[in-house]
């Protein structure tokens, strides 16, 4: 790996999207192990960028090294799982077989899938669902099994698209324990919010707004920086000072 502590390394990274230029010239790390938020008010950028950490997204330019290799390269599609903010499970199927054709595609067969499928239910808690039908689940159990189906391949790197988008307060908080929970394991997460909340539940922070990197920060350097009361208003003051320049 080029640089040890950084899962995902982005310099210059320019990004076209229909013409127009959604990222430009951005430079970043994400350090491995750590849950990092990459927070912004819709439409500036972070769906974008995570596209092109994954490697889906056309039209990238600039450096992009994802656990030491080019983002997108075929040898990290075990190695980075991506939750998108569309449910990508089959709802006519049951929890349990859902995650099965994950761990089929993740290259696991017999007991070794077996084992990881019930280690994923587990670790999204939704053990006694098992055999339901996604169709009949809730909104937040289905977008767990979303995040079940990810997790089913055991990635080194999760890069997780609005994740607790309609989840109630304790689902929330029981989700960001997970996270981490998992990078207490060693893994990387990358998680985008535009909750600011959420803030201050990340071990560092990646502010986007159109598309510019205005803080790469911790929750308590963002306050301390801005003396702002919460992580809301610490965003709202640093949109300001950038829109002032
Ligand atoms: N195919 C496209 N052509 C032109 N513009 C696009 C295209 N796809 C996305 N965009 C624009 O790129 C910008 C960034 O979009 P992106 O989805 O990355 O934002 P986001 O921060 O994830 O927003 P949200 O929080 O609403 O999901 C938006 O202004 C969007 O309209």
């Amino acid at each position: 790996m080029a640089n040890n502590s950084a899962a995902v390394r982005v310099r210059g990274l320019r990004v076209v999207r229909g013409g127009t230029t959604i990222l430009e010239g951005l430079d970043l790390d994400v350090p491995a192990g750590q849950v990092v938020g990459l927070l912004g008010p819709s439409g500036s950028g972070k769906t974008t960028l995570m596209r092109a950490v994954v490697g889906v997204q056309a039209n990238v330019t600039g450096e992009l090294t994802v656990l030491g290799m080019p983002a997108g390269d075929a040898a990290l599609r075990h190695r980075v799982g991506y939750v998108t903010q569309a449910a990508s499970v089959y709802t006519d199927l049951s929890v349990v077989e859902n995650l099965r054709h994950f761990a089929v595609l993740a290259g696991l067969r017999g007991a070794a899938a077996t084992a990881a499928v019930a280690q994923a239910v587990d670790a999204v808690d939704l053990g006694g669902h098992e055999k339901q039908q996604v169709l009949s689940l809730s909104g937040g159990e289905r977008s767990r099994v979303s995040l079940a189906a990810a997790l089913v391949g055991d990635p080194e790197l999760l890069v997780l698209d609005e994740p607790t988008v309609g989840l109630d307060p304790v689902l929330r908080r029981d989700l960001w324990a997970m996270f981490h929970r998992l990078a207490g394991q060693g893994r990387t997460l990358l998680v985008s919010s535009h909750v600011m909340d959420e803030a201050t539940r990340c071990d560092r922070l990646l502010l986007l707004r159109q598309g510019v990197l205005v803080a790469d920060t911790t929750p308590a350097a963002l306050l301390a920086e801005t003396g702002a009361p919460d992580a809301e208003q610490a965003f709202l003051a640093l949109i300001d000072k950038a829109a002032a320049r």
